[in-house]
């Protein structure tokens, strides 16, 4: 029997840390095979600067939690232009600032904001055909994905990336290294769905890949993963086994 999934229903789940390559790769994908996207980590950025805006003490985890049924989030899902607004404000801009990125990850540890926000996504996924990019999608919010895939590059790498998207020459890429490992060790170690490889998960490591590498090789991937997958694959070469769990 077939088991494949067709393309127009198919969820592709895309975790991992920060700097990997999530959003450029998934939007890309998105784009390149007419789904839709959805970036979870602007959720929670604009979760945060909704308690940062209204004052609530974001260290406070009762507080948060209090609070985290209150604002009105709505994700535009076009890979071509995404939105996030808050109570009706666009936050796109203000949720990539300093602020929300020191905040967000002890925001995203409370249980009640992710449930919340975990059903909202789930409700956005509806029916499929989207690539969703977070740290829980392939673990939590969508674990019978078709295609689940956990990006990866080392951490200097990841660095290097983030320092790249400086505006400002001066950045320091081990200020950018040490934040970056600062989120990822508190986005690995929290109680409530910690980043991690799901089991069935597909380990993709881009240290050595640009990006239109990774993009290329996502698309073999759900080229095996849905029915008429040869049309999808067109173009696109056979994943690479050395990158593959
Ligand atoms: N394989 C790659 N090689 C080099 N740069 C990359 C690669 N993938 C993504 N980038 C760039 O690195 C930066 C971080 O990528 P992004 O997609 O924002 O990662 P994430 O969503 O995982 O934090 C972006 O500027 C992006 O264009
Ligand atoms: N599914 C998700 C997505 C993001 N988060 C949290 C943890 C991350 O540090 C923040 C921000 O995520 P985002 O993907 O915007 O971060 P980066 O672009 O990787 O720097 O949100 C999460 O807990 N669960």
């Amino acid at each position: 029997m077939d088991t494949r999934t067709p393309l127009a229903t198919i969820v592709v789940a895309v975790d991992g840390p920060s700097g990997s390559g999530k959003s450029s790769v998934s939007r890309e994908v998105a784009r390149r095979l007419g789904l839709r996207y959805l970036d979870t980590g602007a959720m929670y950025r604009a979760m945060t600067w909704w308690m940062l805006h209204n004052g609530v003490e974001v260290t406070d985890a009762v507080a948060v939690a209090a609070a985290a049924d209150k604002p009105e989030l709505v994700s535009g899902t076009d890979p071509s232009g995404p939105t996030i607004t808050v109570d009706g404000i666009d936050v796109a801009g203000p949720i990539r600032g300093p602020e929300v990125t020191g905040s967000v990850s002890a925001v995203s540890a409370v249980p009640e904001v992710r449930t919340r926000l975990v059903a909202m996504q789930r409700a956005v996924i509806g029916s499929g055909g989207i690539v969703v990019e977070g740290r829980d999608i392939g673990t939590v919010v969508a674990p019978d994905a078709a295609l689940k895939v956990y990006l990866t590059a080392s951490e200097a790498a990841r660095a290097a990336r983030r320092n790249a998207e400086s505006d400002d020459p001066a950045t320091d890429v081990n200020a950018t290294q040490a934040d970056l490992a600062r989120r990822d060790a508190l986005d690995s170690g929290r109680a409530t769905a910690p980043l991690t490889l799901a089991a069935d998960g597909l380990l993709v490591d881009t240290t050595e890949m640009d990006r239109d590498q990774v993009v290329e090789h996502l698309l073999g991937l759900v080229a095996r993963a849905v029915d008429g997958g040869s049309a999808v694959a067109a173009g696109a070469p056979e994943p690479a086994g050395e990158a593959l769990r």
